[in-house]
């Protein structure tokens, strides 16, 4: 796979912070690609040198073949990056600020009612940016980002602060950008998001990537067992204890917790014991993922 974005042994420090330290990673083309991390991490750091707005203590670092610094122009029609709300022309309609950022690049006025639709504000075309809510202004910046067609689009924890619908709807349009062919590079604390969106994801903390892949493949990597739940009026924690594959057995309010890598025998004894009430099966996640790593819990 051609690479579009690449780092080597890149490191930023403030005074004592190591910021990000050390990261060598390869973005593919057409790649939707997850930086992952709780607050802090160095994502934002990375990012932004990615980015070529924020200079590399040492290292190197290539967009589309070439060096983002010292400051790349030719790179600049090229990458799309995310604005914060708060760099909204803020009396501009949702259309105009489009417009207004399109004809910087010479862009089609029709490129304009594309991008409104592609971000599902079609409707708010003529609403005015400080009256659009959270998700609608984080889409419409997103458009911003996406009017003058560039292959690489950054996007910095885009669904922050959104309600849970907003994000679901965020990441229709995220996933429709990267179906378009666009490199996607998605900063996020949110370990689902990564898991649902990215092809690969890399795992931050402390400025170093402690892991990079395919979110299933860390997971299956793990070898976690699967928690299988049911209500413990149904099964008690000791006639659970008792079943074939049972690793370990737990509790909690009302539920009793079997710990198996085995869960096919376990469902098919508690199907056979009509102890299936409350079932629930918990695979492991890129929470558990993260905590095998860095042994402790993961805490945006
Ligand atoms: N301009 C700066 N000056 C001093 N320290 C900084 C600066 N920018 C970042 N840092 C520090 O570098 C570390 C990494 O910060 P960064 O913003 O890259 O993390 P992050 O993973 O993006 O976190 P968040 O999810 O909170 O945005 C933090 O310890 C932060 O305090």
């Amino acid at each position: 796979m051609a690479h579009t974005i690449t780092t080597e042994h890149v490191v930023k420090r403030y005074g004592s912070v190591a910021a990000v330290d050390d990261v060598s990673l390869a973005v593919g083309e057409g790649e939707f690609f997850g930086i992952l991390g709780p607050n802090g991490a160095g994502k934002t750091t990375l990012v932004e040198m990615m980015e070529g707005l924020r200079q590399p203590d040492s290292g190197t670092i290539t967009l589309l073949g070439q060096p983002v610094w010292p400051r790349n122009t030719a790179l600049l029609g090229r990458m799309g990056v995310q604005l914060q709300g708060s760099a909204f022309f803020e009396r501009l309609t949702a259309r105009e600020q489009l417009a207004t950022f399109g004809s910087l690049y010479g862009m089609p006025a029709a490129r304009v009612d594309e991008m409104l639709e592609l971000v599902g504000l079609t409707d708010k075309a003529s609403t005015r940016a400080e009256k659009l809510s959270g998700g609608q202004a984080q889409r419409l910046s997103i458009a911003c980002s996406l009017v003058h067609d560039p292959d690489v689009v950054f996007l910095d924890e885009p669904s922050a602060a959104l309600d849970p619908q907003a994000r679901r709807n965020l990441w229709d349009v995220l996933r429709a950008i990267n179906e378009r062919g666009k490199t996607v590079v998605l900063t996020t604390h949110y370990m689902d998001e990564a898991e649902i969106l990215c092809d690969r994801v890399a795992i931050m903390d402390g400025g170093k990537v402690l892991q990079l892949g395919p979110p299933a493949d860390l997971v299956r990597d793990l070898d976690a067992p699967v928690r299988i739940s049911v209500e413990a009026a149904a099964l008690g924690q000791q006639q659970a204890a008792g079943l074939e594959g049972v690793e370990s057995v737990s509790g909690d309010t009302g539920s009793t917790v079997i710990s198996t890598r085995r869960p096919a025998p376990v469902l098919q004894a508690l199907a056979g014991m009509d102890a299936l009430a409350g079932l629930q099966v918990r695979g492991a996640t890129l929470e558990d993922v993260f905590l095998q790593l860095t042994g402790r819990e993961y805490r945006a």
